[in-house]
């Protein structure tokens, strides 16, 4: 299991955590790339302020590590309004989202992280709450005391933030007005990003360093910024201090990170489809199973990102490995035709 990958944000002590909250952008200009979502944001949150209106509600897809709960920061402090921030797993009962909405503040961004994940029936106090700004509390014990009563909310924004696109029932996904789609970053922005967080982080690196760094970070910021602070050690105690690109490899092979930038997981899966399933096809399930890991984890967290690379390719009857990943595990396509 790739545990430091799944656990990076829920276990990070507290030097760690306050590292990590300096290296976040708090302004649209901060964030780099995402450069639709950004362009079209920037307009709707000028447009919402001259009209003193609150912002649209925001649905934001993407892998994890993204950005998603940044942007969400970087809305609210655009608005000039507060954040407020739940989980979905978080809202047991409907009690609990009503808790959250009756105290927010003209104008404030509610945020609520893996929202495809609040069960249906506060899903539905949403819906209202979205729509009309107000939710229908349920009070009284028995059958004769009980009653509804309507609480007016005031006009806030949602920033509903999912891995699963598939998993958002479409009339909460009809109430988002506007809906962006988090992309992997390419090398030149991770590159950016790196360059920022070492300037941050008061730690020099020259060019060829961060690019090195960039090109295997998994298109994901978050795990540039966690291999940054790997490469650091490394250029702190094997070289003097400069992160170049000799000492950038040297740190990343030392982390089990190849040249394409897959991780220990990402070989696993890939070998397993090649091994014991003669490069595929084979489904998720089967192929979770074997490797003990959560469909979840396979489908939403690792997977994405190799298909994105050309390493698995989606198939009617599941995944195959293709020749990319042959070549790169130097392996020999005998059994299966390549792909
Ligand atoms: N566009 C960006 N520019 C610079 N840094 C970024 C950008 N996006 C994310 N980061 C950095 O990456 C880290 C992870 O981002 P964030 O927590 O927003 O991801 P997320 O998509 O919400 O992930 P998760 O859903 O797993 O919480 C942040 O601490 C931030 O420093």
């Amino acid at each position: 299991m790739d545990t430091e990958r799944i656990s990076e944000t829920s276990v990070l002590n507290d030097e760690e955590a306050s590292l990590e909250k300096s290296l976040r952008p708090q302004t649209l200009d901060e964030y780099i790339g995402q450069e639709k979502i950004k362009r079209n944001l920037a307009v709707f949150i000028q447009a919402a302020k001259q009209r003193q209106e609150s912002l649209d509600h925001i649905l934001l897809f993407g892998p994890p590590g993204l950005g998603k709960t940044t942007l969400a920061m970087i809305v609210a402090n655009e608005l000039g309004t507060k954040l407020h921030t739940i989980t979905g797993p978080a809202i047991e009962r409907t009690g609990d989202l009503a808790a959250v909405l009756t105290v927010l503040g003209p104008g404030d961004v509610l945020f609520i992280d893996e929202i495809h994940r609040i069960p249906k029936s506060a899903e539905e106090i949403l819906y209202s709450a979205m729509e009309d700004f107000c939710i229908d509390i349920l009070i009284g014990k028995s059958e004769e005391t009980k009653r509804s009563v309507r609480v007016p909310l005031p006009p806030f924004t949602l920033v509903g933030a999912t891995t699963k696109a598939g998993m958002i029932s479409s009339p909460l996904r009809d109430r988002f007005g506007i809906i962006g789609h988090l992309e992997y970053y390419k090398p030149e922005e991770l590159f950016q990003i790196i360059r920022r967080s070492a300037s941050i982080l008061d730690t020099v690196i020259d060019d060829e360093g961060a690019m090195e760094i960039a090109r295997r970070s998994r298109g994901t910021p978050r795990v540039a910024n966690r291999l940054l602070k790997r490469v650091r050690d490394f250029a702190q105690i094997k070289g003097n201090g400069l992160i170049t690109k000799a000492i950038a490899d040297q740190g990343l092979l030392a982390l089990d990170i190849d040249s394409e930038g897959l991780d220990t997981m990402d070989r696993r899966i890939l070998s397993a489809i090649i091994d014991q399933f003669r490069g595929g096809p084979v489904g998720i399930e089967t192929l979770a199973s074997t490797l003990g890991e959560g469909r979840d984890t396979l489908e939403y967290m690792v997977e994405p990102f190799l298909l994105q690379q050309g390493f698995i390719q989606r198939t009617p009857r599941g995944r195959i490995a293709t020749e990319k990943t042959y070549q790169h595990l130097g392996r020999v396509i005998s059994e299966r035709r390549a792909v």
